[in-house]
């Protein structure tokens, strides 16, 4: 009889407010900030069959066909090593990110088990072989993924449905609504759906087998050890999966919520880039030296969204592929330093003014009218409002502080897509191209509309706003989204979370039991 033992691990995704391109560099840093909609990585035993004699591991990601989105690996001790093979490859293909999670999660518990008991390295692997069939009484685990909405395009459910591409339209879906399509047939919408799959898969998969333990309410501490390793050991193997070492920002939000990211030295994972991807010979430790090494260097600076405002998301369709820019953005940046330092520099100035600004609102919420004048903001164009930077206090009538003057320079989103659009210009590559200008600046006339821009990579493909979070904005910005004609623009539900990470207990996350079957 298989153990009822289930492991529910979440992540969220991430949108680059501030630093694309810019992050990729140590120099500089990204506002990277943590999303409400979350990937969930669940993980229970396999019954006990007759006729199995493999140790099974299956993967299933669950609001996609069945059929052609489970993909199952067996795992062996073969001679002196562990072994994991697909063994539905001819049938449903690979799927990288899932078989370099899996393979590099099983590595770092072997040799976690091997350390940690001083056990010969066969006998660790016979004891994670134990750990994962639960002695014997399961087959093996299975891992179920599956992803809020938001982190794929619902425009057909919605308009199956005939509903407008709207909040509260989107709020209708059922939670993990089924998609039609396999992945790679399916559109993203930008929320980072390898970086949150992967890092829940790892610290799930960790977590069940008792390698590490997870904090079960969000980490705030970047120190806990075992988030370290969850962390090291989910840049690890995204990067393998995707076949180059990013900036990483992704993976760090999904392990630690929103902060001020700066990377680490892509050197820290060299030694491991080569490692045979499936087949773990039991010998000395490999990847435990380096995920647990003094060399990581990245750093995550606390911070968080003030009070009263909120992020919304849209995902744009404009008809038009936006393909990988970052090649084309640092070969430029390398053909012309000197103008490409003096633009990242001031960008650098830009986005380190809107951390320090937003950090200062952060510090008022405690002020007695501090909700009243953000109200206040909520029905003003952004240009006729400042905040003094010693006061915060208006009226309703007569605001003492608040005068005309511009607020928008304060907040300087507006000064940041100016030179997003030179990198454009300088570079060739549509960062922030016309059509987004247009509807950017649409969004910017809205009263309570702060600011707004394309995050990441930027591009045709979504748009991020920071508002005052009233009914009045929310709706007066949907409304002009859904009325957009030039770009199909449809929102998502996201708004800002400041979590990272977190172990979930089932019934807390709504609808989940049921799109998992139980
Ligand atoms: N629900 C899922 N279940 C299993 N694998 C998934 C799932 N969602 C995404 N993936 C994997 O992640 C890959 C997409 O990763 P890719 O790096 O191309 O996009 P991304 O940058 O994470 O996307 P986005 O930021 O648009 O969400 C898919 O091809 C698939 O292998
Ligand atoms: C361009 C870059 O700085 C950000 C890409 O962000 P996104 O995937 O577009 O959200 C690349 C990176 O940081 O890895």
């Amino acid at each position: 009889m298989a153990t009822s033992k289930t492991t529910t691990v979440s992540s969220p995704g991430k949108v680059l407010l501030a630093g694309g391109y810019l992050v990729l560099d140590r120099e500089y840093s990204g506002l990277v900030v943590a999303t409400s909609s979350r990937f969930y990585s669940t993980v229970t035993s396999l019954p006990k069959s007759t006729d199995q004699d493999k140790v099974i591991l299956s993967v299933r990601a669950g609001q996609f066909p069945k059929e052609s989105s489970t993909w199952t690996y067996a795992v062996s001790i073969q001679n002196d090593r562990l072994m994991i093979d697909q063994i539905n490859e001819n049938a449903v293909g690979k799927n990288k990110f899932i078989s370099i999670a899996l393979f590099q999660t099983l590595s770092l518990a072997w040799e976690k088990i091997a350390t940690e008991s001083s056990s010969q390295g066969l006998d660790s692997g016979h004891e994670l072989l134990r750990r994962i069939t639960n002695d014997g009484k399961s087959d093996g685990l299975e891992i179920v993924v599956l992803a809020d909405n938001d982190f794929y395009s619902q425009r057909e459910q919605l308009s199956a449905m005939s509903l407008p591409t709207q909040i509260r339209s989107l709020s209708s879906l059922q939670p993990f609504t089924p998609l039609p399509r396999p992945i790679p047939q399916t559109n993203k919408t930008g929320l980072g759906s390898s970086a949150a799959l992967v890092t829940s898969l790892v610290a799930s998969l960790l977590s069940h087998l008792n390698i590490v333990t997870l904090p079960s309410s969000s980490p705030q501490s970047n120190s806990n050890h075992d988030l370290q390793l969850v962390h090291s050991l989910a840049q690890f193997a995204h990067c393998l999966a995707q076949g180059k070492v990013g900036s990483g920002f992704d993976v760090s939000s999904a392990v630690f919520g929103t902060h001020i990211y700066t990377r680490f030295s892509p050197s820290v994972l060299s030694p491991l880039m080569d490692r045979p991807l499936d087949s773990i010979t039991f010998s000395s430790p490999t990847l435990l030296p380096v995920l647990e090494s003094s060399q990581w260097d990245q750093r995550t600076t606390a911070f968080r969204l003030p009070k009263g405002l909120r992020l919304i998301l849209a995902d744009v369709d404009a008809g038009t592929d936006t393909p990988s820019f970052v090649g084309k953005v640092l070969t430029w940046r390398k053909e012309n330093p000197e103008v490409a330092k003096k633009l990242w520099d001031d960008l650098d100035r830009a986005n380190r003014q809107i951390e320090r600004l937003l950090t200062e609102l952060v510090a008022r919420e405690g002020e007695h009218d501090y909700e009243e004048t953000v109200g206040w903001m909520g029905e003003r164009h952004i240009e006729d409002v400042t905040l003094s930077c010693a006061n915060i206090h208006c009226s309703q009538s007569a605001p003492r502080t608040v005068t005309r003057s511009n607020f928008a320079n304060q907040i300087p989103f507006q000064i940041i897509r100016d030179f997003q659009r030179k990198m454009s210009e300088l570079s060739g590559v549509p960062i922030e191209p016309p059509e987004q200008t247009r509807l950017l600046d649409a969004c910017s006339e809205l009263e309570g509309v702060i600011g707004g821009g394309v995050p990441g990579a930027g591009g045709y493909d979504a748009l991020f706003l920071l508002i005052v979070d009233t009914p009045s904005v929310v709706s007066r910005v949907d409304n002009l989204w859904s009325g957009w004609k030039e770009m199909s623009v449809c929102p998502l539900l996201a708004k800002q979370s400041d979590d990272g990470l977190r172990l979930e207990e089932l019934i807390a996350v709504k609808g989940l039991k049921e799109a998992l079957g139980r």
